[in-house]
Parts: C-alpha cells; structure tokens; sequence
C-alpha cells in the first residue's frame, strides 16, 4: 500500500472506491466523507432498490413480481442524481428521496433486491456513471465493479448499528435490531465481503474515524 493522497486531493480519471457493508453499518455516512475527501462523487445502489420498492408499494404490484415492477420502472424511469451532500432520487419531476427511509420500504426492499431482472437494472444504471466515483451498497466491490481500485466492508454488531438508526427511525432499538438482523439474513446472498476488501469493524469508531482510516488506506494517485 503506498502512500494516502492528501485530503482534499482530486482523483482523476478511472478511479472507484467501493463501500460495501450490512444494513447501517455507515456506508453511505463514510462514502459522502470518503468522496468529499476526494473531491468526486458518491452513488448510493441502495437508492435504487429502496425507489423500485417504492413504487411497486405505490402501485400495489406484488414485489415478487419482476416482469410487472420492470414494466413500471420504464414507464416511470428514475434518476440518480450523485450530489457530493448526499443523493437524490427522482421520478421524472417527482422527488422521491425523503420517502425511500420508511419502515415500509425498509420490510420491503429485500424481496425486491432479490430479484435478478431488478438487479440487472441497477447494475446497468450504475456502471453506465462517469468514473471517478465511491460507489456504496452491497455488492459494489464483487458484482458490480470487481475492477475498484480499492475496496472496503463496513460492519458493526446489530445493537450498534439499532442505536444508530434509532435516531432515524421512529421505533425502538429493539424493534430496529431485531429488523437489521433480519434483514442481513435476506440480503445475505448479495453481501457477501470482496476477497480483496479491507472489512473496517465501525462499532468502536466514529465516522471521522471511518472516513479516515479509509483515506489513509488508499493507493496513491496524481491529482
Ligand atoms: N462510526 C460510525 N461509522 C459509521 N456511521 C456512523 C458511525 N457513528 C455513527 N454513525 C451513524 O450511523 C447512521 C447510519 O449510517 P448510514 O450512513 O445511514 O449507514 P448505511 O448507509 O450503511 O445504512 C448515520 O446516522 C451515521 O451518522
Ligand atoms: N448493492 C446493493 C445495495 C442495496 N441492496 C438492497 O437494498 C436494500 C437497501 O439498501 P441500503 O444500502 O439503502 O440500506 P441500508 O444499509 O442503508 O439500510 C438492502 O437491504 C438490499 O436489499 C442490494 O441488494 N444491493
């Protein structure tokens, strides 16, 4: 590993970072610092599935029912937009982005990530993004970009990552841990660590400490 580039150094040219990690474990907290760092954007993949789920709730398609969900997504296409604050998730005109943190969209999104036509889907959207990037989600470094230039897996026990959400969400920690660690367990396939991913245990540390810990890690590179 060679030497980290400064903070605030710009990456230029075919450079991705990816972030992968369990449900709240900070992916998207660490990849809109890491990328801000870096001067590049973030992509968060778990926009997408959470606003495919979104809309099949929305138009009462079953979730389990790909050719009917795909049908809606090219009726009503979605974009991502990659601002370096955070994303945002659109429908033509309409925002979706505050709506795709509800309890329901959160018991949804894993039947929906399960199947392969909404994978494809996203898969095609986010490799399609002008490099250079942080991409977050849970497959980033295995499935989507197996290329990345340099790949992290953030985890932290399921209490620690309910007392995080807790103050997101409006049950309690229990409520929140016990739907976390069901979760993991649906999305178990897609998230498995890339061989050649640094796993970062965030429980005894803060973001500034994730962010950092990731930056001094990286390969070097020109600004
Ligand atoms: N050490 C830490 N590492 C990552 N996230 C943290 C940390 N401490 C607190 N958090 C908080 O945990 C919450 C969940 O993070 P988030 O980025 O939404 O995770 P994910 O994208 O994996 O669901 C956020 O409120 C974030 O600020
Ligand atoms: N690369 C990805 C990203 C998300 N997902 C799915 O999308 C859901 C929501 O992802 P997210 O990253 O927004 O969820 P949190 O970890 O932020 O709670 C996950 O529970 C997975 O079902 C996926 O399958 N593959």
């Amino acid at each position: 590993m060679r030497a980290a580039p400064p903070h605030g150094t710009l990456y230029t040219g075919r450079v991705i970072v990816t972030i992968d990690g369990v449900a709240a474990s900070g992916k998207s907290s660490v990849a809109s610092g890491v990328a801000r760092a870096l001067g590049v954007p973030y992509v968060s993949s778990g926009l997408l599935y959470r606003a495919a789920t979104l809309l099949a709730l929305e138009a009462g398609a079953p979730l389990e029912g790909a050719r009917a969900l795909l049908t809606h997504l090219r009726a009503h296409p979605l974009r991502l937009e990659a601002l370096p604050g955070g994303n945002r998730l659109w429908a033509g005109e309409r925002e979706l982005t505050d709506e795709l943190h509800s309890t329901r969209v959160d018991q949804g999104v894993s039947a929906v990530a399960a199947l392969p036509e909404v994978r494809a889907w996203v898969d095609a959207q986010l490799r399609a993004l002008p490099e250079p990037f942080v991409a977050e989600g849970r497959d980033m470094g295995t499935n989507v970009f197996p290329h990345a230039d340099a790949k992290f897996y953030l985890t932290a026990s399921p209490r620690v990552r309910a007392e995080r959400r807790a103050q997101e969400r409006p049950e309690d920690v229990p409520a929140i841990e016990a739907a976390l660690i069901e979760r993991d367990r649906r999305d178990r396939v897609q998230s498995a660590p890339a061989p050649d991913a640094r796993v970062i245990d965030t429980g005894p540390l803060s973001l500034e400490g994730v962010i950092g810990t990731i930056l001094a890690a990286l390969p070097a590179r020109s600004a």
